[in-house]
């Protein structure tokens, strides 16, 4: 036999949509199932200030030499600051690294905790959660459980079952939040609710695992979106944090990233960053550059930062526009379903609440493509399709 001859055939991933999506032929269809922005001419944007940064970085005609195993020197502090606030007490202490992308921080981070945890290796994570967090921490070597999150009658936050699965775990377990723009759902908790999650995760001692790939790109403020993450920091949690730049600068090939651990002192965070370093080490030795010069070109530079704050905001409004209009065109074609939820809904995803047979009708008769969850990534809509797309959810759905 074969030395592969026992490899079984695995399912495909996520990308069934787009190869559906590319099959249609009409010129009408409409791809709702990627997670990446679009502008209103439905296409992938650059930032202009990632442009203007890029052309900073190649100008500098910097060589090609490895990064350190934490990444380009000043980047992970520059990270740090947007996170956890450019005066936050606690930035002496954080142990931080670049890592890749959102994917690889958390990666990292169940590495690090299957490794060092002094708890169960477990990790509890939302019902639902992005489709990729079971894989990411199972395959680290971390048991995974679920905590109510979605409460599918009011597709809202099920806040009774969440506070009551975490005050239901073990003491001293992990918790995995999402720290705003929940994927799939786009349901947040308000400050008020994370201020009592917080008080009943410390109660209960447990780990809270902050997983951060939107700040800035789902209220349009990146201090807005780092409330949970800053309120628990400020509450005494020593959290974790997985940071992606994937959306809020559109480096989403470049895999830029961020894991950090707040620790207790100086001392506690040197000791975390030499582990961090023996677990980079043999996993992949050091990341890419070029997105993490270009990132610490705009972090570091007033003008450059400015201009991306304003550039991020304007990624965020297009999408709180398109919520609306979705919304518009659903009531005025005489819907009588309550669609609150698609602008009280944050991010780039909206949880529509259609079936799965309603979302397999969408594709079929409407040509309109996106997962059978009734997830549909709110970037795809555009002022040009959205009539459309109401009419074609107005039909399956009335
Ligand atoms: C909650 C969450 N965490 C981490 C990541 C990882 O992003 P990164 O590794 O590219 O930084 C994503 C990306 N989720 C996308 C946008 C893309 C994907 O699935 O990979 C999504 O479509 O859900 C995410 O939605």
């Amino acid at each position: 036999a074969s030395t592969w001859s026992a490899v079984p055939q695995g399912p495909p991933a996520i990308l069934g949509i787009t190869e559906a999506f590319k099959a249609d032929k009409s010129n009408k269809k409409i791809n709702l199932g990627v997670g990446a922005y679009r502008d209103d001419q439905g296409k992938p944007y650059v930032l202009p200030s990632v442009r203007e940064a890029e052309q900073k970085v190649i100008s500098e005609k910097l060589n090609k030499e490895y990064a350190g195993i934490t990444g380009v020197a000043e980047f992970p502090a520059l990270a740090a600051k947007l996170a956890y606030g450019a005066d936050s007490p606690v930035l002496d202490r954080v142990a931080i690294t670049q890592s890749i992308s959102g994917t690889g921080a958390l990666r990292l981070g169940a590495a690090f905790l299957q490794r060092f945890f002094p708890g169960d290796k477990k990790i509890y994570i939302p019902t639902p959660s992005w489709a990729n967090h079971k894989a990411v921490f199972s395959d680290a070597g971390l048991q995974v459980q679920q905590y109510r999150y979605y409460n599918k009658d009011t597709i809202g936050l099920d806040f009774e079952g969440m506070i009551a699965d975490i005050k239901a775990a073990p003491k001293g377990s992990i918790f995995l939040l999402h720290a705003c723009a929940h994927n799939p759902t786009g349901v947040d908790p308000t400050a008020e609710q994370w201020k009592q999650i917080s008080k009943v995760v410390k109660e209960h001692g447990h780990f809270a695992f902050f997983d951060m790939a939107y700040q800035g790109f789902a209220s349009g403020n990146t201090d807005t979106d780092a409330f949970a993450v800053r309120h628990f920091v400020e509450e005494g949690h020593h959290i974790a944090l997985c940071q992606s730049f994937a959306k809020n600068m559109g480096l989403y090939g470049e895999r830029v990233g961020a894991f950090s651990l707040v620790c207790a002192d100086a001392a506690e965070k040197k000791r975390v960053d030499s582990q961090l370093k023996i677990l980079i080490r043999p996993l992949y030795s050091n990341p890419p550059i070029h997105g993490a010069r270009i990132a610490t070109e705009i972090l570091s530079s007033p003008k450059l930062y400015k201009q991306w704050l304003d550039e991020v905001k304007g990624m965020a409004d297009r999408i709180i526009t398109m919520r609306a209009l979705l919304k518009e065109n659903l009531e005025k074609l005489g819907s009588k379903h309550d669609w609150s939820h698609i602008t009280s809904q944050i991010g780039m995803f909206a949880y529509t609440g259609l079936t799965a047979e309603e979302m397999e009708k969408l594709a079929k008769e409407f040509s309109v493509y996106a997962t059978k969850d009734g997830r549909i990534s709110v970037a795809g809509i555009t002022t040009d399709n959205v009539g459309r797309l109401a009419e074609a959810i107005y039909n399956v759905k009335g």
